[in-house]
């Protein structure tokens, strides 16, 4: 096994706190640092190599199994800034220890038991987390997706003990009860997966971000409402009906969740090619919304929704003629609070898991969708011997799920996606 290194912390800190992992990590660190602090124990050192001098670093030694990655780590916090990184890391490479791939540690810790793989993507969730939702769902799954799949792979491995009693006993020796009980478990086990995929659509939006959609005529106002969103000139704003042609878009923090809205160009029938493709845009963006704002000016018709997407009806302009309904004034700021508020909420309630174990990545989803398709199945056979294929093949599933069986391609695909260091 290599020896691998990479910092672990950001650019442009006044530290930059590089990891070793591997078994040449102890022998590496004394070579750089002169000797080895007592283990976990932060001490100054000065590092050098054949009378180089290199940095004033603080150095702390986790040794295996007590450690990260679960092999030997060091940590050694050196002064920030490229070039103590470049010199260190170049007498690194010098000394055995190569640069870390994206997500390599992870990985080594999913290999020695240290996280599974469940626990591994809500980490990198967690990093990769922008507003306060989101890290407080990461946070969440890095300990509670992995203890309800640990309850889940346990009432299957009973309902599998008595499905082999089933098998092994012939009928007349087993009461009925046993054969109930086993269907009744399966039923049960299968409804969770149902419940935890039913929450899935809200976990996956807001690990994603969710897209709202400003829709409305030309000169509604919908670039005003954009930039008032946003609380910078994004979208450019004229008297000129039909000065929006391309979706303009901006990424905001909407009560801890975070949402990307678009401004499209006004919907009208028009002889402009540029400005119909804008149009055609507009309303292929409408159709993939998680939320639609309805805009429509004084005494103007509101645009249609497509069917099953929520939308708000909103009045604009409303510093002009006070509107009937909801209605603001980016203009003046009249009931762009509220709206917020508004927003805030729909977001929240698109988002919300109601408490169900928030499988938020398309693998996490796949794999119960495949463990609950074959407890289905199960309670669909009559012969034994099938039932009990079908229900190997829902623990199957559910091993995936925590990567307890992993196929090599599928960790590939895992922790390529972590950045570095991870
Ligand atoms: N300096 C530093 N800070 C960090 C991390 C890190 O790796 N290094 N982490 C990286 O993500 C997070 C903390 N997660 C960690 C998880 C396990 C262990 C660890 O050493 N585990 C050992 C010993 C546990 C103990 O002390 O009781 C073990 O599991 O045996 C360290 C950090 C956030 N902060
Ligand atoms: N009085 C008043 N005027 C507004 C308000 N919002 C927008 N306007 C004006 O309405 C006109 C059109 O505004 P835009 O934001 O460009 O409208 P739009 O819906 O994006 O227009 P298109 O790009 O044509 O689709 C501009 O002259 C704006 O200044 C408002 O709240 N009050
Ligand atoms: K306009």
């Amino acid at each position: 096994m290599s020896t691998i290194f990479a910092p672990i912390t950001g650019r442009g800190g006044a530290v930059t706190v590089l990891r070793l992992s591997g078994p040449g990590t102890f022998g590496i660190v004394q070579a750089l640092a002169g000797s080895l602090p007592a283990p976990r124990r932060a001490s100054l050192r000065p590092l050098g190599h054949e009378g180089r001098r290199l940095d004033e670093a603080l150095l702390v030694t986790f040794p295996a199994p007590h450690s990260f990655t679960g092999e030997d780590v060091a940590e050694i916090s050196l002064h920030g800034g490229r070039a103590v990184l470049a010199a260190v890391s170049e007498v690194l490479a010098t000394l055995g220890a190569r640069p870390a791939e994206p997500g390599e540690f992870s990985r080594r810790a999913h290999q020695n038991g240290k996280m599974d793989l469940l626990q591994a993507e809500a980490m990198a969730d967690l990093i990769a987390a922008e507003t306060e939702a989101q890290r407080a769902m990461a946070l969440e799954s890095m300990t509670g997706l992995s203890a309800a799949c640990l309850i889940w792979r346990e009432e299957l491995r009973q309902i599998m003990a008595r499905q082999e009693a089933l098998i092994d006993f012939p009928d007349e020796d087993l009461p009925p009860e046993v054969e109930a009980a086993l269907l009744a478990g399966i039923i049960a086990l299968r409804d969770e997966m149902r419940a935890a995929l039913s929450a899935a659509p809200a976990a996956e939006r807001l690990r994603e971000g969710l897209e709202f959609v400003i829709l409305g005529a030309p000169n509604a106002g919908k670039s005003t409402l954009l930039n008032a969103l946003a609380g910078e000139e994004i979208a450019i704003v004229s008297d000129i009906p039909g000065t929006t042609r391309d979706a303009v878009g901006v990424r905001v923090d909407l009560g801890g969740v975070p949402v990307h809205i678009t401004d499209t160009a006004g919907l009208r029938e028009t002889e402009d090619v540029i400005e119909a493709e804008g149009v055609k845009r507009a309303k292929a963006r409408a159709a993939r919304a998680d939320f639609l704002l309805l805009v429509a000016a004084p005494g103007e018709a509101f645009p249609e929704a497509p069917k099953g997407i929520p939308c708000l009806r909103l009045r604009t302009k409303a510093d002009l003629t006070p509107a009937e309904g909801f209605g603001v004034s980016a203009r003046t700021g009249l009931g762009m609070a509220e709206l917020r508020a508004k927003l805030a909420e729909a977001a929240a309630e698109l988002t919300d898991t109601k408490g169900a174990a928030a499988l938020a990545r398309p693998r996490q989803i796949a794999c119960v969708r495949d463990t609950e398709a074959a407890l289905d199945a199960a309670l669909h056979v009559e012969d034994p011997e099938l039932r009990g294929e079908e229900l190997r093949s829902a623990s199957q599933a559910l091993a995936r799920l925590v990567g307890i069986i992993g196929v090599e391609e599928i960790l590939d695909a895992v922790f390529s996606g972590f950045c570095i260091g991870k």
